[in-house]
């Protein structure tokens, strides 16, 4: 993926990786233990990187992962700024400085609701990374209990595939694969009431985990709860008998932008331009979501 140099370049890191909407960057003259991961302000819709970026996104999103990972009690690769290089100003507030992790290899997904790939999965097998749900659940139905289904990282631009927790347990080994399931589902189960709390609806996330080579212990790593890594509805729109389905199902965040591009755009080929106006009610849905979810004003 050709990015703006101005994306891939930062004085005194050096940049490693480059996913969809996120770069990750390592000091350049050490310590090895560091990253940085910064959130660009693309917006990745359709499978497609939009353009242009929604200025601000990135930044909401970082304050938003720090304020979850605030309040989850449980270690997380936030590093001590003093143990690292100066994070470069011109991406300061939407840079996450890290500890360096042994990454596992399991995408920890839960899912409050079912949609997604694992209606899609449901519909044709009655289940979800093996297992089983009622008959009858329609796209977008909340489950009784929040489901783990797990998720083998794919190569960039892929979907991931959804994996068994038995298959979790061959790539993690039972006592890690275990450690995942429980830690992902008491922090999906505490995120989700609280948004509930403040009428959003948490349908589903994403978390990543690691090992600290330092201390082994398990910690929470990369973006938490945002709504790239999670799917966030409006609970005065989801239960709006009048709506249709998908519009019931509109995301929080991207659902204007979504819109915009079905009305034209024949998703063939590269996405137009999005207008000034649609950046700017994007803009105001990533700031509503922060407000909303954290209490405070942005800004
Ligand atoms: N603390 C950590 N230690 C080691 N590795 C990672 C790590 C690797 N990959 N990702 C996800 C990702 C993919 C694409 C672009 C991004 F900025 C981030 C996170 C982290 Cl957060």
């Amino acid at each position: 993926m050709n990015l703006p140099t101005s994306a891939t370049s930062l004085a005194g890191w050096q940049h490693i990786y480059s996913g969809k909407v996120r770069d990750l960057f390592v000091p350049e003259n050490g310590p090895d233990n560091i990253l940085l991961v910064v959130a660009s302000n693309r917006v990745s819709a359709f499978d497609h990187v939009l353009d242009p970026a929604i200025p601000g996104k990135g930044a909401l999103l970082t304050a938003l992962s720090n304020w979850w990972f605030s309040r989850i009690d449980m270690p997380n690769h936030l590093a001590d700024p003093e143990s690292a290089p100066p994070v470069p100003m011109e991406v300061s507030d939407r840079a996450m400085l890290s500890r360096r992790l042994e990454m596992y290899p399991v995408e920890c997904v839960v899912r409050g609701a079912l949609t997604g790939s694992g209606f899609l999965e449901y519909r044709e097998t009655g289940s979800v990374c093996g297992i089983e749900l009622p008959a009858g659940l329609e796209d977008g139905d909340l489950l009784e209990t929040p489901i783990y289904t797990p998720a083998h990282k794919a190569p960039l631009g892929e979907h991931d595939e959804n994996i068994s927790y038995e298959q979790s347990v061959e790539l993690v080994g039972p006592e890690v694969a275990e450690a995942l399931r429980e830690a992902s589902l008491k922090i999906f189960t505490a995120a989700r009431d609280l948004a509930a709390e403040r009428g959003v609806i948490l349908a589903d996330t994403k978390f990543e985990f690691g090992r600290d080579p330092e201390t082994g212990e398990l910690v929470l790593a990369d973006e938490v709860l945002t709504s790239d890594s999670s799917r966030y509805w409006d609970a005065s729109v989801y239960f709006d008998a009048s709506l249709s389905r998908a519009d019931r199902l509109a995301s929080f965040d991207k659902q204007i932008v979504r819109n915009w591009l079905r009305s034209n755009w024949d998703q063939q080929g590269v996405p137009p331009q999005l207008p000034a106006e649609i950046v700017s009610q994007t803009q105001d849905r990533y700031r509503e979501l922060f407000t909303r979810l954290t209490g405070k004003n942005w800004g």
